[in-house]
């Protein structure tokens, strides 16, 4: 099994540079990004031994979805830029890797489709969809209906995003669509028409009422870095956060999500699990933030890596190496279980 990094790699080699580029690139001078990674490269491991963890299990559970190990499938859009058979894809292979797929609202494969592929993979795979909530609340809430009767079985609501980041390698090379023949299929309307998303700086907590009056779904929040929002999503009624800053694409120099995940356990204080994507790369990295209070870790990139480098096949690439490598790290802590890690264990 090839190491995240060599698979970027194959990725690079085969994708058009340009879609490399909006795959890899974040916004502004993608210092976010890098911190993202130097966070977790920056805090070392202090195990613990003679604890007899032999027996290791990594599985967990996030607001209902089992999941064989902890660590997720983050959204990530235009799959079939990176490969032909595009969410399809990462569809089967997330399933058969018994985890969650998140899927983006702006997907280029619809969500009911995308469900088929995950069923004739997997029993019971579990789905998550991921929303950019809309100005047209008519209009989100037929998104919503529409992936509820997929059978998806949580939203997942982005809020790191009240205007699109500035991402200046897009900018260089004129990408601002998507090419002829492909479309963000969850965004078609009754008429068949597909409609833009729109990002929105007016939207409030009373939308995110809005949403959990809307669903009985779990709904979790997506870009939360503020220990005070992480309080007011308890409050809300919010089932879960991802600690996240959009890889880097969002706002450039916000805090790295290992370096804000701390103060965001303490304001939740186990009320409600925290999710934590940006930078994961390695087994060391996914138990660095199981340590400091996640209940599991999102991967964006490394899986679109996989995707692009072999299909299918790829992405269970990274998947089977980031839970081998996990394992790998707890036995070295002498942990038989995420929930044997603690924050003294993280320097
Ligand atoms: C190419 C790409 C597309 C993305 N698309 C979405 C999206 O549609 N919705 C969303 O909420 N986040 C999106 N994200 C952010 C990811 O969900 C995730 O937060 C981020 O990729 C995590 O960082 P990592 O790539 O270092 O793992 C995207 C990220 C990338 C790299
Ligand atoms: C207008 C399409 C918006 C796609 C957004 C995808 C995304 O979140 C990203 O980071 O890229």
């Amino acid at each position: 099994m090839r190491t995240i990094s060599e698979l970027e790699a194959v990725a690079r080699e085969r994708l058009d540079p340009v879609h490399y580029d909006f795959y890899a690139g974040a916004a502004g001078d993608e210092l976010t990004l890098r911190a993202n990674e130097e966070a977790f490269s920056r805090r070392v491991l202090v195990p613990r031994v003679l604890r007899g963890a032999a027996k290791r299990d990594l599985a967990t559970e996030l607001v209902g979805s089992p999941l064989s190990m902890p660590v997720l499938v983050s959204p990530t859009a235009f799959h079939r830029l990176a490969h032909p058979k595009g969410e399809l894809a990462t569809a089967k292979a997330v399933a058969k890797a018994g985890t969650v797929l998140v899927v983006s609202m702006a997907a280029t494969t619809a969500v009911e489709d995308i469900a088929d592929a995950a069923r004739q993979a997997a029993t019971d795979p579990a789905l998550w969809f991921q929303l950019y909530l809309q100005p047209d609340p008519e209009f989100t809430e037929s998104v919503v209906r529409r992936a509820e009767r997929a059978g998806v079985r949580a939203f997942v609501v982005t809020v790191d995003s009240p205007v699109f980041g500035r991402r200046e390698r897009d900018h260089r090379n004129g990408f601002h669509d998507l090419p002829p023949g492909l479309v963000v299929e969850n965004l078609r309307d009754g008429l068949g028409r597909v409609r833009d998303i729109e990002m929105s700086a007016g939207f409030t907590w009373e939308h995110v009422a809005w949403l959990k009056r809307t669903t009985a779904l779990p709904v979790l929040l997506k870009g939360v870095l503020h220990p005070e929002d992480a309080r007011l999503a308890v409050g809300a009624g919010v089932d879960g956060l991802v600690v996240s800053n959009h890889g880097g694409r969002q706002l450039d120099t916000a805090v790295s999500t290992v370096d804000a995940l701390p103060a965001l356990a303490e304001a939740v204080a186990g009320a409600i699990p925290l999710v934590l994507d940006g930078g994961v790369r390695r087994g060391t990295d996914v138990v660095k933030a199981l340590a400091l209070g996640a209940t599991a870790v999102g991967v964006g990139r490394p899986v679109v890596w996989g995707l692009a480098a072999a299909g299918e096949e790829g992405v269970t690439e990274v998947l089977e190496r980031l839970r081998e490598e996990t394992d790998h790290t707890l036995a070295l802590c002498g942990a038989a279980a995420p929930g044997d890690l603690t924050a003294d264990l993280v320097r």
